[in-house]
């Protein structure tokens, strides 16, 4: 993934006084653009604090010269199957919305409409210079996050449900929004009807600081989709408004804005987070923990991302702005270099002999451009071959000089090429045949001959660092891409043809504590805990087996187990549950308690050592899985984590209500922001301490705004769950 990060400050507004201006662009250089923004330390206004950027543009910067400069060179790149993200990022008021959208004159157009305007230009040029052979169609859905919820913005609001929208991982490792809407649009009018009818469901809600000030992150997403012949090319452009962080105090907020404020700040939280474990280079990346992160999946994306950071110069902003400098800042280490998308076929090749003989006329995958991709093996060891100390997954850091080339010029080329979600994972798999798979992905550099696609010198350069370690022949990576492609289309198609309701519903006699205990399951499936998409998919399905098995469904519990097969492919013990139902099912006898199997299969799996190391990975995962699942449902919990201990349930006072004497100890507590103090509370380890702290740092500046309820300290990413109970109950053992 490239992120390039660029700041734009606003010009004043009316009311706005010269004097106040305390934000200033800046040159490394004189006589250079500029790519620095200068503000003055709130503590010593006699000293300035730099913050570099890819570019910075000044107030006098008008619509036209931030589109031409930062959006349309990529539009070139998502005709060519990248994906691009662009969002807008910065506290209230400082113009996300009118950099995103813009106003309603021609030159006041924004970022959204020019970029749409764009990509049907581009696109009839295409039809046109391929006299129809190439169609390309446009595709637009358009949704907000607001509260953390996820709401259709094609769909009228009576259509709402209060819980909004669910995300659904998908096999590729993408997360998407299940039941969003997608409306073709076939020219500029059709998508200005669109925008205009979209934009007016869109919560917002004046606030002392802007009168229309959006409180809900909005994302418009444009699928473009080019098809010649049997061969399909997709790819996304998704344009983010984000709402604005704020500082509580300033906007006079009531009872419902501070809510709306919290599950902003928390989202815009877990995206510094994410943009900071990025920069370090860390492995596990937070995207999870909010929505808005999630579907950005920054870290876990190929493709194209610009991040606007937009300022306001005044000083009434002071310390809003630096606090969004800061983020952005880090975001500017994240790496800068692209990945290549994977082919697709409209059909896929069907599975009679000659797909699988040396004679098939597809291209295994699309060359190196002048991508390394730290998510992929085989680049990245090329990346390591060529670069020896550079650690396969680190990222690496920008230049000020080097704005990074998109893609190179190559021509289009109508060979299978699509950025689908399809075939790609966002993270190293973690199946037997998806590490396969990655090993394989020489197949990138031992492309047929006579087709060199790959700009010279690139290719050049990867050639020589990775041709003397090729072993694998031409057809045995066509072998290995086609199962691997096979594999996940099969579990796609699997999951598509399932009638087995995967979520947690509350079911008629399942006994409260049951369902608590499901209910939790369902918070941590949706935790960080499950990093891998996939892996919950699995997982979901696996509970709905033992949900099923537990009343008796035997036949349904069945067919979920199968739906869990792909996720967990070849594994033994899934294997023999299925077998067994099976048997049982056919047999028809009275069969001893399910939790019986249940029980003593767990106790057994536990004495019994694994010895096959090719089954290691899927049966950790599995095992990870299942032992969740029986945590959560019939099985006396194992005990993987400290637990409070012997402390009769509590009840806890209202969260939203007066703190009773001990929720007002641990409010202090955790108020006190001292390290030490936070980590002796149950539960916290010195990362949950540390995290909490950052977000109260992060929340306000000075240390007077403090979480006054049990309801606003469980809004705080990472202290959902039962996370505030324990460290309640913990007080009160002590
Ligand atoms: N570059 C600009 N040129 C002229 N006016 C601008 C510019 N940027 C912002 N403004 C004006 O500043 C005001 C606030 O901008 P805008 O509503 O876009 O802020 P925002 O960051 O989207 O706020 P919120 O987070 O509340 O949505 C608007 O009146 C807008 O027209």
């Amino acid at each position: 993934m490239s992120v390039r990060v660029v700041a734009r400050i606003r010009p004043l507004l009316d009311k706005e006084l010269d004097k106040d201006i305390i934000v200033k662009p800046d040159s490394a250089e004189s006589g250079k653009p500029y790519t620095i923004v200068k503000i003055p330390n709130p503590k010593n206004e006699a000293e300035d604090f730099s913050f570099a950027f890819n570019s910075v543009y000044d107030q006098s910067t008008c619509q036209e010269t931030l589109f031409t400069s930062e959006v349309s060179p990529h539009v070139k790149s998502l005709f060519q199957g990248y994906d691009v993200t662009i969002f807008a990022y910065g506290v209230t008021g400082t113009g996300k919305t009118h950099t995103m959208r813009g106003g309603l004159k021609l030159a006041e157009r924004g970022v959204i409409p020019r970029l749409l305007s764009s990509v049907f230009r581009r696109g009839k040029k295409i039809m046109k210079d391929t006299e129809g052979n190439t169609t390309v169609r446009v595709a637009l859905s358009y949704y907000e996050i607001y509260n953390d919820k996820v709401f259709d913005l094609l769909e009228p609001p009576e259509k709402r449900t209060p819980s909004g929208l669910p995300l659904r991982a998908e096999a590729s490792g993408k997360t998407v929004v299940a039941g969003l809407s997608e409306r073709a649009c076939e020219d500029l009018k059709d998508f200005e009807k669109l925008y205009i009818e979209a934009n007016n469901n869109r919560v917002t809600a004046a606030t002392k600081l802007n009168a229309h000030s959006s409180r809900s992150h909005a994302i418009l997403r444009v699928k473009l989709t080019q098809t010649t012949g049997e061969i399909v090319r997709e790819s996304t452009a998704s344009a983010i408004d984000l709402a604005g962080s704020e500082d509580n105090r300033r906007t006079d907020n009531g009872k419902e804005r501070l809510i709306e404020s919290a599950a902003i700040n928390k989202s815009l939280f877990v995206l510094s987070q994410c943009i900071e474990a990025i920069s370090r280079g860390d492995k596990r990346i937070p995207y999870r923990e909010s929505k808005m992160t999630r579907i950005l999946s920054l870290g876990q994306n190929n493709g194209i991302t610009i991040m606007i950071l937009n300022l306001a110069p005044m000083k009434s902003y002071h310390l809003d702005t630096l606090s969004s400098l800061n983020v952005s800042s880090r975001a500017k280490r994240i790496e800068v270099r692209e990945i290549e998308n994977e082919v697709v076929f409209k059909q896929f090749p069907k599975t009679s002999s000659t797909t699988t003989s040396g004679n098939i006329h597809r291209q295994p995958l699309r060359p190196l451009a002048n991508a390394h991709n730290v998510h992929n093996g085989n680049v990245a060891a090329a990346a390591k071959a060529t670069d020896a100390n550079k650690p396969v997954k680190a990222f690496s850091v920008y230049t000020d000089k080097s704005k990074p080339t998109p893609v190179t010029s190559q021509p289009l080329v109508l060979k299978p090429l699509a950025n689908t979600s399809n075939t790609r994972r966002s993270t190293p798999a973690k199946r037997p045949s998806d590490q396969e798979a990655l090993h394989v992905r020489p197949s990138k550099l031992a492309r047929p001959i006579g087709q060199p696609l790959m700009p010279r010198s690139t290719a050049t350069l990867a050639a020589s660092s990775t041709t003397s370690k090729m072993t694998v022949s031409a057809e045995e990576i066509e072998a290995m891409v086609e199962k691997k492609v096979g594999e996940i289309l099969a579990a796609r198609a699997a999951a598509e043809k399932s009638a087995v309701p995967v979520q947690v519903h509350v079911q008629p006699g399942l006994d409260d504590a049951v369902q608590k205990r499901l209910d939790a399951l369902e918070r941590r499936i949706e935790s960080d805990e499950w990093r891998e998409d996939a892996k919950s998919e699995g997982l979901r399905f696996l509970l709905a087996a033992r949900q099923h098995k537990e009343r008796g469904e035997d036949a349904a519990a069945l067919k979920a187990y199968e739906m869990a097969l792909p996720f967990f492919p070849g594994q033994a013990k899934l294997l023999s549950k299925i077998e067994r139902l099976k048997a049982k099912l056919h047999s028809a006898e009275r069969p001893r308690p399910e939790h019986f199997f249940d029980v003593k299969e767990k106790v057994t799996r536990k004495k019994k050592r694994r010895t096959t190391s090719d089954d290691d990975e899927v049966d950790a995962d599995y095992e990870d899985a299942e032992a969740d699942v029986e945590e959560a449902t019939f099985v006396k919990p194992a005990s993987r984590r400290p637990r409070v201990k012997a402390v009769p349930r509590t009840i806890l006072p209202d969260d939203n209500g007066p703190p009773s004497p001990r929720a007002q100890q641990l409010l202090d507590i955790v108020n006190s922001r001292d390290l030490v103090q936070i980590k002796s509370l149950v539960g916290f380890g010195a990362k949950k301490a540390k995290d909490l702290v950052d977000y109260l740092e992060l929340m306000s500046v000075d240390e007077e705004n403090c979480i006054d309820s049990l309801g606003q300290l469980r809004a705080v990413p990472g202290m959902g769950g039962r996370t505030i109970d324990r460290a309640y109950e913990g007080l009160l053992a002590m």
